[in-house]
């Protein structure tokens, strides 16, 4: 049986003349946890960007992207069934992408917007059995008791919950994860990390994850993608990923990535994420 959700093959992809992405071949498996690496600027969203269907890569360069044995783009084109792929892929972005008048659970129910007919989400009308599945991905976050609280009452840690509840909800059977602790402090980037890798061991859901912080990634993540100039530069099991490969990856920005180092270095490296 074939397990393999994610293709990549020869992905390239240039902004004008920045060459984004380089010739990037990617497979992950069902089951895996990977996290993606690379200095800023290293083409990390915009690989995921393209996973997803958000970004079409270079014309005529023979890229071609499969999720969940759903063909998404070739030759820098999508293809039609790029709306099911997208469909069955959950999407965490940095900034929780949450509408905020809107509360916990109606937030969470908008991941089963795909599966409702139009006429019952245009009139914001979910089913019972809709609202009983919303409370049990919120319960399994930990934030069932906020389900009616406004969902820009909580806290980012909180909000970043319930966009994975959300994922939870849609089905997803991969989820694509951005970033999601960027703007997170310590504390709430290790529950949000602990509750994907739950996901990740309970329902054997791939997660491709990226991120800014090393120790994170080798923590939680058993397979690193690391990115350099929009190239793949290591592609292998996270203990591996040795100093000497990090200093070649990064450069002196190595020992700032771990988080105990975090409060001094993150501003200075990566503004964006103080
Ligand atoms: N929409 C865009 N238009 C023009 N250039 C872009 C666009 N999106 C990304 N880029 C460029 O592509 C390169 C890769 O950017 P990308 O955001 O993928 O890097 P990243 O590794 O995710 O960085 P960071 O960790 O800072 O988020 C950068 O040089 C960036 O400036």
């Amino acid at each position: 049986m074939n397990n393999q959700v994610i293709t990549v093959k020869q992905l390239n992809k240039h902004f004008e003349s920045n060459h984004a992405l380089k010739s990037v071949n990617l497979n992950v498996q069902q089951g895996e946890m990977v996290a993606l690496l690379g200095p800023s600027g290293s083409g990390k969203s915009t690989l995921l960007r393209h996973l997803n269907g958000l970004v079409s890569s270079d014309k005529n360069s023979k890229g071609y992207i499969e999720v969940l044995g759903t063909p998404v783009q070739k030759d820098g084109k999508f293809c039609k069934t790029v709306r099911k792929s997208r469909s069955q892929t959950g999407y965490i972005f940095q900034q929780f992408n949450l509408v905020s008048r809107l509360s916990v659970l109606q937030n969470v129910l908008i991941g089963a917007l795909s599966a409702t007919p139009s006429w019952r989400s245009l009139s914001g009308r979910f089913t019972f059995e809709q609202k009983r599945q919303a409370l049990a991905a919120l319960k399994r976050v930990g934030l069932e008791q906020f389900a009616l609280q406004r969902v820009s009452t909580l806290s980012g840690g909180q909000q970043q919950r319930v966009a994975i509840a959300r994922a939870l909800m849609q089905q997803a059977k991969i989820i694509l994860a951005d970033e999601p602790i960027a703007s997170l402090d310590p504390e709430s980037s290790r529950i949000v990390m602990e509750i994907l890798t739950d996901i990740n061991k309970q329902e054997g859901i791939a997660v491709v994850v990226t991120l800014h912080q090393v120790d994170y990634a080798k923590r939680y993540c058993p397979r690193v993608v690391a990115l350099k100039l929009g190239e793949v530069f290591y592609d292998g099991p996270s203990e591996h990923l040795n100093e000497a490969k990090l200093a070649a990856l990064y450069g002196s920005q190595t020992e700032l990535t771990n988080t105990e180092n975090q409060d001094q270095a993150v501003p200075q490296l990566w503004p964006q994420m103080a």
